[in-house]
């Protein structure tokens, strides 16, 4: 588990990771417990992938098994159980099963609360699997990071899966259909790969289709896909950061295939939906969280469900694991210091700053110049607004000079190449550490 450290948010990785026991081995099975059902509940949730690749990376032959701890025994006067209890485990799918669609659970459309700001895309993904009411059988879901894409998407797959159980339903991100592209072809099995998508699937649902700027070969063998798809009258989802027209680096034949769906943005949901989609959650995990203290989780966080949902998880455990009682005092503890590291800098400081380190005139950052000697520090300041200030793509567009989408994909190429850029992520480290914002 330690090797995951470093990698990590430390507070994510002492909150959730460490705590997890290994137990011993029994076969090929790898199980790590966790201390209680919520915390399962998370670590599935958040972590289960991570931990899956890592796994698969250091120990290819094992497979992992999350579990909680068995329910408490019972006391002596009570009947004994009819039989042992099966442990609570959560059976992870198997790195490389691509024969079942790997959907969250979760992810249903009963579990989305819709409201001001993802209703339309609830109506839309509805129609969508409900087979009325689009006037399209594609879909293309618009919007910034965590705020219901995914689940959306996979919500299709469910509730078609559910009244056509034998339905194929191909559930894969962008990179990941390159990727396969990419080893069918060195496999000699191009033909196989083609078949699989063309004919082999009645419904597509390809997340994050940006990722494909650039990559003409792929862009190609989709605009094929999508046409025989299409003339079959399948049904396909895609996700994306920008609308279809928006996205840079995408063919035009691959364009205007999209452009044939119905492209849907979802908007931050607002104050009355962030509250009810808490109340869901406690509910569901059952904790009795009082108003207030919804209310101010929502008011402080408006513009992602996915932090919405965990700093609400994370007071949850809080709570729990330290017996605290659950109000506002520990809500404005655990949300303080994050609330007054987002306040301390503004965009213009970042975008001043970035420019004298990198030895420029700020400018050049809001200048027209597309060298990449501007373009990489440009963006890194954007994505450091993105990530040290609560302002909106938009507000930071206005002081660089650039319009919202701009922003999104500039911060998008930061992040992804974050992972595999060792030196852009120091370069990214050394930025914070100026502005006084590091280790956050
Ligand atoms: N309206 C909602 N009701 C309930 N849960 C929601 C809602 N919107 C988002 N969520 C939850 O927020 C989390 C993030 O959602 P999801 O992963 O679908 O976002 P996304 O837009 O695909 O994000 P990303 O672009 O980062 O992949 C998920 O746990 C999802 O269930």
């Amino acid at each position: 588990m330690s090797s995951l450290d470093g990698g990590l948010d430390p507070q994510d990785y002492g909150l959730w990771l460490e705590p997890l026991q290994p137990k011993p081995l029994r076969g090929n099975r790898l199980v790590l417990l966790c201390p209680n059902q919520l915390h399962l509940n998370t670590v599935q949730q958040r972590f289960a992938p991570l931990l899956q690749q890592h796994l698969a990376e250091l120990h290819p032959d094992l497979e992992l098994v999350l579990e909680s701890p068995r329910p408490a025994a019972r006391r002596a006067s009570q009947p004994p159980p009819p039989a042992a209890p099966a442990p609570r485990q959560m059976e992870l799918p198997r790195m490389g099963a691509l024969q079942m669609p790997r959907l969250n659970q979760r992810y249903v459309f009963d579990n989305f609360v819709a409201g001001g700001g993802n209703e339309f895309a609830f109506a839309a993904a509805k129609a969508l699997a409900g087979g009325g009411g689009l006037f399209s059988n594609g879909l293309f879901l618009v919007s910034g990071t965590g705020l219901g894409k995914s689940h959306l998407t996979q919500a299709v797959g469910h509730q078609i899966l559910g009244y056509m159980p034998q339905t194929r339903v191909a559930y894969l991100t962008a990179e990941d259909f390159t990727n396969q592209m990419i080893a069918a072809i060195r496999g000699k099995r191009a033909d196989q790969f083609k078949q699989r998508f063309r004919t082999g699937c009645d419904l597509l649902l390809l997340e994050e289709v940006q990722f494909l700027a650039g990559k003409d070969k792929t862009q190609d063998e989709l605009v094929y896909t999508l046409d025989a798809l299409a003339d079959a009258g399948k049904r396909v989802v895609f996700t994306g950061r920008m609308a279809p027209a928006q996205l840079q680096g995408l063919a035009p034949a691959l364009v205007s295939r999209l452009a044939d769906s119905v492209t849907v943005g979802i908007e931050p949901p607002d104050f009355a939906t962030r509250v009810r989609i808490l109340k869901r959650q406690a509910a569901q995990e059952g904790m009795a969280v009082p108003p207030e203290v919804l209310e101010f989780l929502s008011q402080e966080i408006p513009d992602d469900v996915r932090r919405l949902r965990s700093a609400l998880v994370g007071l949850m455990a809080r709570a729990s694991l330290t017996g605290r009682p659950l109000d506002l005092g520990l809500a404005a503890e655990v949300l303080g210091q994050l609330a007054s590291r987002l306040r301390r800098v503004s965009p213009a400081q970042i975008r001043d700053l970035v420019a004298t380190v990198y030895g420029m005139e700020s400018k050049l950052l809001t200048g027209k110049s597309r060298k990449k000697a501007v373009v990489r520090p440009r963006n890194l300041a954007m994505c450091l607004c993105r990530r040290h200030t609560d302002a909106s793509f938009a507000a930071i567009g206005q002081v660089f000079n650039r319009n919202h989408a701009t922003v999104m994909y500039g911060v998008d190429q930061i992040e992804r190449k974050l992972e595999i850029e060792p030196k852009l992520a120091a370069e990214l480290a050394f930025l914070e550490q100026r502005l006084g914002v590091s280790g956050g």
